[in-house]
């Protein structure tokens, strides 16, 4: 299997606290890769590492090879690196297909020069841009809600909302940072049934950081253990939840 994404011995730190402590992970390509942790292990800053929110101190991130430390996060979003992201603010005030039909980059509708010099092509794009939207409203079951005020969904359907606008790029790897908090168990099935679906209808590959164990055991092969800033262990769901170093340093001393 190829590694998609890699992180390669990479150091963080925040003032004198070490938050993430010579770590290297790797997600393979078509995998939904499961990353737990303690409160405190450091896997929003990996994430944020991996985003390109954060630079590290040392270390390399890797996608399909190439070196993509250097890069912002905006180019390694061109480069197919998602990170889904709660509805910000300003976009509340818009439906849920606008917020969509809001994600393709490089709209051309948004370049002064063809929106002067060509209506035309700008006419055409906004027309699959929205075609597009539809499909993905549908895909993610939102179709009946598609003209609702974002702000006015329930959390639930705004996380499906964040997963859908990770559908009108073309993603190869997507970071989802616990979705599945607050919502509940009906909405939580769907948002796991579309993962697994983009997962193997769209080769979408996932990096999922969750505190419910619940999704991580239906969803995520492998699952990567975070503790202290460093991978304790990797494997599946079964032998994790077995293995007493992990119960030590979730429940600690005395637990296993
Ligand atoms: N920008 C920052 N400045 C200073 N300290 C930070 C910053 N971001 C994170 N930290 C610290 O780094 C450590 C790891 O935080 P992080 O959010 O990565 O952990 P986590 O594993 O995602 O935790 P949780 O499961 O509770 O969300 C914590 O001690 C946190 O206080």
């Amino acid at each position: 299997m190829t590694p998609l994404i890699e992180v390669q011995q990479v150091n963080k730190a925040f003032g004198g606290l070490q938050v993430i402590n010579d770590c290297s992970i790797h997600v393979e390509k078509g995998s939904i890769t499961g990353m737990i942790g303690p409160n405190g292990a450091g896997k929003s800053t990996l994430f944020n590492l991996m985003a390109g929110a954060l630079q590290p101190d040392s270390g390399r991130i890797l996608l399909e090879g190439d070196d993509i430390t250097a890069l912002s996060a905006d180019q390694r979003f061109h480069k197919g690196l998602l990170r889904t992201f709660q509805i910000a603010h300003e976009f509340t005030h818009m439906s849920a297909l606008e917020n969509l039909m809001m994600v393709p980059p490089a709209q051309a509708g948004e370049n002064l020069f063809t929106t002067w010099f060509k209506p035309g092509l700008v006419r055409r794009e906004e027309a699959e841009v929205r075609r597009r939207a539809l499909e993905v409203i549908d895909f993610i079951g939102l179709h009946h809600v598609r003209n609702e005020l974002a702000g006015n969904l329930s959390g639930g359907q705004k996380k499906l909302l964040e997963l859908g606008r990770t559908m009108m790029t073309n993603a190869k790897i997507v970071l989802l940072d616990e979705i599945a908090a607050g919502v509940n168990r009906t909405l939580l099935g769907d948002l796991i049934g579309n993962i697994e679906r983009l997962n193997r209808e769209m080769g979408y590959t996932f990096l999922v950081i969750e505190h419910d164990m619940d999704m991580i055991a239906r969803l995520c092969d492998p699952v990567i253990v975070l503790a202290q800033g460093q991978v304790m262990v990797e494997g599946h769901i079964q032998d994790i939840q077995n293995n007493p170093e992990v119960i030590e340093a979730y429940f600690g001393a005395g637990a296993a």
